[in-house]
C-alpha cells in the first residue's frame, strides 16, 4: 500500500482500553470495589443500568485478546490497571493475585512484541480511598505515589511507557462539578481542589519513579480540544478563551509553566483557593529536561499524552455558570453518536498548539477514534466506513503536524473493544473489534483491517 503520509521509522502504533470498561469481574481474587463499581451499581447513573461486572471478560479471556492485537500488528498496547486489583483498601498490603493478573498480562504483551503502556489511574479510584475524602483528601497524592511504587517496582523492567493519570480534568468536572460521572458530586469548592491533588499526585508519582531509578519514561494523558467561537463577537471569542483556560489549559499550565491559568480564578471566584507556591514548584516540570529527552529530575514530565476527539465550537452563555460559555455543534456537521462534531483539522491544531506554548515536548495520542451505529457483521466483518474514514483524516492530520515540527511519537485508538462507555453503558461503540457483552464474541471491524494495513504501511 503506499502511504500518502509516511510516518516516521519508529512511530509507535497502538490501541488504547482501560481496565473498568473492558477487564469485567472487578471484585475477582481479593479487588476491592472503584468508585465505578459503587457508581455503576447505583439506580439511574449509567444508561440501561449497565455496568462493568462482566463488560468485555478481559480479566479471563486477554491471552485471546492479545493474540488479536498480534493479528493487527500493534507495536503498543495501552491498557490501565484497576489500583483496587493491586491495593483492594487503596493503600496498605498488596494482593497479590491481582498484581500477578497484570504481570502476566504484560508477559503476554512482551512475547508477542507488544509494548505496553500502562495508565496508573483511569477513573477508578478504590471506593475505601473515597470514603476517607478521595481526591478531596490533602493525602491523596502520597495515596497515589504509593500506588505508583507498588507498579513500577513490580514492572518497570519491562514497561517502557507509563501514564499517571488519564485525563484529569474529566476526573475533576464530570467528576465533581457537573456530577456526571464518578462520584457524581457537583461542588465548584471541591472541583479546584480535586484538580491540584490530582497534579500534585502525579507529581509525586514521577518524582518517585525518579527516585527509585525508573528507566523508561512517564508522562500525563490530557483530553484537548481547539475552542473556535461560534461567531467572531467579542462575547464569544471571550467565551471561547475562558472554555480554552478551563479545558486546555487547566493542567498543562501548572506542568510546564509552574502556574494555573488566570481565567479559573475568575471562572471559580470566591470558589478557587490560594495555592501554595511550593505546589506549583512541586508540580511544574523543567522543560529543559524534556527537551534535553533525558529523563527528567524531580517531577519533570517525559511526555504528554493527547486524547482527541473533537473541538469546541463555543458561544457565549451567561445561564451556563461557572464558564458562561456553552459548546455548540455546526448546523449539517458530520458527527458521531456521542454528538461530536468530526473535525480532523483540530488534532493538527492541538499538536501545534503544544509545540508552541509547552516548548515542543514529546508526544503520544494517547487516545483517538469515534463512536457510530456499526451495523451488524456480514461475513465475519462489521463493516465500518464511517470509522474507518474518521481514523484515515485524523492520522492525516496528525501527519500534518508531524510534518510542521511536533514531536509526536504514536497513535493510539480509542478502542480496541466496544466497551462500558461510562455514564451511557454500552450503548455507544468505539471499537476495531465488536464485543457484545452478552456473547462475548469478538468480531474485526473493517477498521481493525484498516489500521493493520496503516501499521504495515506505516502511513496513510
Ligand atoms: N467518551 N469517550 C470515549 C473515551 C472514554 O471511553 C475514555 O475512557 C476516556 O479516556 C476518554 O473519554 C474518551
Amino acid at each position: 500500500m503506499t502511504s500518502e503520509a509516511a510516518f516516521p521509522a519508529n512511530f509507535l502504533w497502538g490501541a488504547a482500553t482501560s481496565a473498568y470498561q473492558i477487564e469485567g469481574q472487578p471484585l475477582a481474587d481479593g479487588a476491592g470495589p472503584s468508585i465505578w463499581h459503587r457508581f455503576a451499581h447505583t439506580p439511574g447513573r449509567v444508561a440501561n443500568g449497565d455496568t462493568g461486572d462482566l463488560a468485555c471478560d478481559h480479566y479471563r479471556r486477554f491471552e485471546e485478546d492479545v493474540a488479536l492485537m498480534a493479528d493487527l500488528g500493534l507495536g503498543a498496547y495501552r491498557f490501565s490497571v484497576a489500583w483496587g486489583r493491586v491495593l483492594p483498601e487503596g493503600r496498605g498490603s498488596v494482593n497479590a493475585k491481582g498484581l500477578d493478573f497484570y504481570r502476566r498480562l504484560v508477559d503476554a504483551l512482551l512475547e508477542r512484541g507488544i509494548a505496553p503502556m500502562i495508565t496508573l489511574y483511569h477513573w477508578d479510584l478504590p471506593a475505601a480511598l473515597h470514603d476517607r475524602g478521595g481526591w478531596l483528601n490533602p493525602d491523596s497524592p502520597a495515596w497515589f505515589a504509593d500506588y505508583a511504587q507498588v507498579l513500577f517496582r513490580a514492572l518497570d523492567d519491562r514497561v517502557p511507557l507509563w501514564v499517571t493519570i488519564n485525563e484529569p480534568w474529566v476526573v475533576t468536572v464530570p467528576g465533581y462539578l457537573d456530577g456526571e460521572l464518578a462520584p457524581g458530586h457537583r461542588d465548584p469548592f471541591e472541583a479546584p481542589r480535586v484538580a491540584h491533588h490530582l497534579l500534585l499526585a502525579h507529581a509525586e508519582a514521577v518524582a518517585a519513579y525518579r527516585s527509585l531509578g525508573g528507566r523508561h519514561r512517564i508522562g500525563l494523558a490530557v483530553n484537548l480540544e481547539p475552542q473556535h467561537p461560534a461567531s467572531p463577537t467579542p462575547e464569544n471569542q471571550a467565551a471561547a478563551r475562558r472554555r480554552d483556560a478551563f479545558i486546555n489549559r487547566w493542567f498543562l499550565d501548572p506542568l510546564y509553566l509552574g502556574r494555573y491559568p488566570a481565567e479559573l480564578a475568575t471562572i471559580f471566584g470566591a470558589a478557587w483557593p490560594e495555592f501554595a507556591d511550593a505546589d506549583l514548584a512541586r508540580i511544574r516540570s523543567t522543560s529543559d529536561s524534556v527537551l534535553g529527552g533525558s529523563l527528567g529530575t524531580g517531577c519533570a514530565t517525559d511526555f504528554i499524552g493527547v486524547n482527541y476527539y473533537s473541538r469546541g465550537l463555543v458561544r457565549a452563555d451567561p445561564n451556563t455558570q461557572p464558564l458562561g460559555a456553552i459548546r455548540i455543534s455546526p448546523e449539517n456537521a458530520p458527527r458521531t453518536t456521542m454528538g461530536w462534531e468530526v473535525y480532523p483539522p483540530g488534532l493538527t491544531e492541538t499538536l501545534l498548539w503544544i509545540k508552541e506554548h509547552y516548548g515542543n515536548p514529546p508526544t503520544y495520542i494517547t487516545e483517538n477514534g469515534a463512536a457510530f451505529d456499526d451495523p451488524p457483521p456480514a461475513d465475519g466483518l462489521v463493516p465500518d466506513p464511517e470509522r474507518v474514514d474518521y481514523l484515515r483524516a485524523h492520522l492525516r492530520a496528525a501527519h500534518a503536524a508531524l510534518e510542521q515540527g511536533a514531536d509526536l511519537r504514536g497513535y493510539f485508538v480509542w478502542s480496541l473493544f466496544d466497551n462500558f462507555e461510562w455514564a451511557q453503558g454500552y450503548s455507544q461503540r468505539f471499537g476495531l473489534i465488536r464485543v457484545d457483552p452478552p456473547n462475548q464474541a469478538r468480531i474485526l471491524k473493517a477498521s481493525a483491517r484498516f489500521y493493520q494495513n496503516v501499521i504495515r504501511a506505516n502511513g496513510v
